[in-house]
C-alpha cells in the first residue's frame, strides 16, 4: 500500500506546534517573535504565497508585520527597507517574496538580509552553516521536504538519496540535509547522462527541476519514497491545472510513500517558515544573553 504523505494535515500539525511553542516564548521573555514579510509588485501567486504567509503567522501566533512595495520600486528603495527592519528588534526574521521583478537583484536582496534574520535560510551565511554543520536557519522547502522524509522513514541512515536539481535554495541544502541525516546522496540535474538509470536506484527521490512531469514510472525503484518538489501550471483541456516534477498517477502505484501536488511540500514550506521565525528569535536572545 502507497502511502499518500498529507502535506496540509502535517503543515497544519507543525504551525499548531509553532504556536505552542511560541506561546511559551512569549511568557518567559514577554517577546512576540516578528516575521517581516515584503512583496514587491502584484505578482498574482506570489501574492497568494504571502498573504498564507501572513495568516500562518497569525495562526502561529508570531508579530506579522507587512510591507507591500510597487512594482517599480527601486533597488536603493528596496534596500533600505531591509536595512531598517534588520535593525528593528521587534522584528526577527524577514522574508522578501522571490521572484523580483526583473530590475530588482534577488541575490543583492537576500545578501542585504542580516544573517541572524535570514528566515528563510538563502543568505551565504546560513548556506555556509548548513554545509559544515553548525546551527543554521534552514530553507523552509528542503527542510520540510526533511520533517516529511522522517516522518516516513526512522532511519535514513545509509539510504541513496537522489535529489533532481541543484538551485541554491532547494537542490543544493536540500543535499546537504541528506547528507546530515547518512545518506549517500547524489544529485543529478540537466548535464547528467544516463539520469532514469540514476534515479532508479534511488531509495528517496526528491524531485526539484521545475519540469512538468519530468520523472516516469520507470525511473522509479519499487518502494522508493518519492519527494516532489515541483509546482508547474499547466493547462489541461483549456483549464489551468498544477503538476509536479513527478507523473504522480503513474508513480504511485510503485513508490512506498509519494507526495501530491498540490498538498504535498508547498505547504510544508511556509509552516517551516514559522519555525524558522520562532529558531530566528531563541538564536537572537541566545547571542543577546552570550554579548
Ligand atoms: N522568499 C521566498 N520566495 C519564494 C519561496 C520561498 O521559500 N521564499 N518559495 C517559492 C514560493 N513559495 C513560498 O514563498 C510557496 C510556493 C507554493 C506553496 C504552496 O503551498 N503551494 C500549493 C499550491 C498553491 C496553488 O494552489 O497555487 C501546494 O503545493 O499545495 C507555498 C509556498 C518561490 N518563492
Ligand atoms: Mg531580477
Amino acid at each position: 500500500m502507497t502511502i499518500k504523505i498529507d502535506g496540509k494535515a502535517l503543515a497544519d500539525e507543525i504551525v499548531q506546534g509553532v504556536a505552542e511553542k511560541v506561546a511559551a516564548f512569549k511568557e518567559k521573555h514577554q517577546i512576540t517573535p516578528g516575521l517581516a514579510v515584503v512583496l514587491v509588485g502584484n505578482d498574482p501567486a506570489s501574492s497568494v504565497y504571502v498573504r498564507n504567509k501572513v495568516k500562518r503567522s497569525e495562526q502561529a501566533g508570531l508579530n506579522s508585520i507587512e510591507h507591500y512595495l510597487p512594482a517599480d520600486v527601486s533597488q536603493a528603495e528596496l534596500d533600505a527597507l531591509v536595512d531598517t527592519l534588520n535593525k528593528d528588534d521587534s522584528v526577527h526574521g524577514i522574508l522578501v517574496q522571490l521572484p523580483l521583478p526583473a530590475h530588482l537583484s534577488d541575490q543583492r536582496v537576500i545578501e542585504a538580509i542580516a544573517p541572524a534574520k535570514d528566515v528563510d535560510g538563502f543568505h551565504p551565511v546560513s548556506a555556509g552553516r548548513l554545509v559544515t554543520g553548525q546551527p543554521a536557519l534552514v530553507p523552509c522547502t528542503p527542510l520540510g521536504c526533511m520533517i516529511m522524509l522522517n516522518r516516513q522513514c526512522a532511519d535514513l541512515s545509509g539510504k541513496h538519496a537522489v535529489v533532481i536539481g541543484r538551485s541554491n535554495i532547494v537542490g543544493k541544502p536540500m543535499s546537504s540535509l541528506l547528507l546530515q541525516a547518512n545518506c549517500t546522496v547524489t544529485i543529478v540535474h540537466s548535464r547528467t547522462k544516463n539520469i532514469e538509470a540514476i534515479c532508479k536506484e534511488a531509495d528517496i527521490l526528491v524531485a526539484a527541476v521545475g519540469k512538468p512531469l519530468f520523472v516516469k514510472p520507470d525511473w522509479v525503484k519499487e518502494g522508493a519514497i518519492v519527494i516532489d518538489v515541483g509546482i508547474n501550471a499547466v493547462e489541461v483541456d483549456g483549464k489551468r491545472k498544477l503538476v509536479g516534477d513527478v507523473d504522480y498517477e503513474a508513480i504511485f502505484p510503485h513508490a512506498s510513500a509519494i507526495t501530491p501536488v498540490p498538498g504535498g511540500v508547498g505547504p510544508m514550506t511556509i509552516a517551516c517558515l514559522m519555525q524558522n521565525t520562532l529558531t530566528a528569535a531563541e538564536f537572537q536572545l541566545a547571542d543577546a544573553v552570550a554579548e
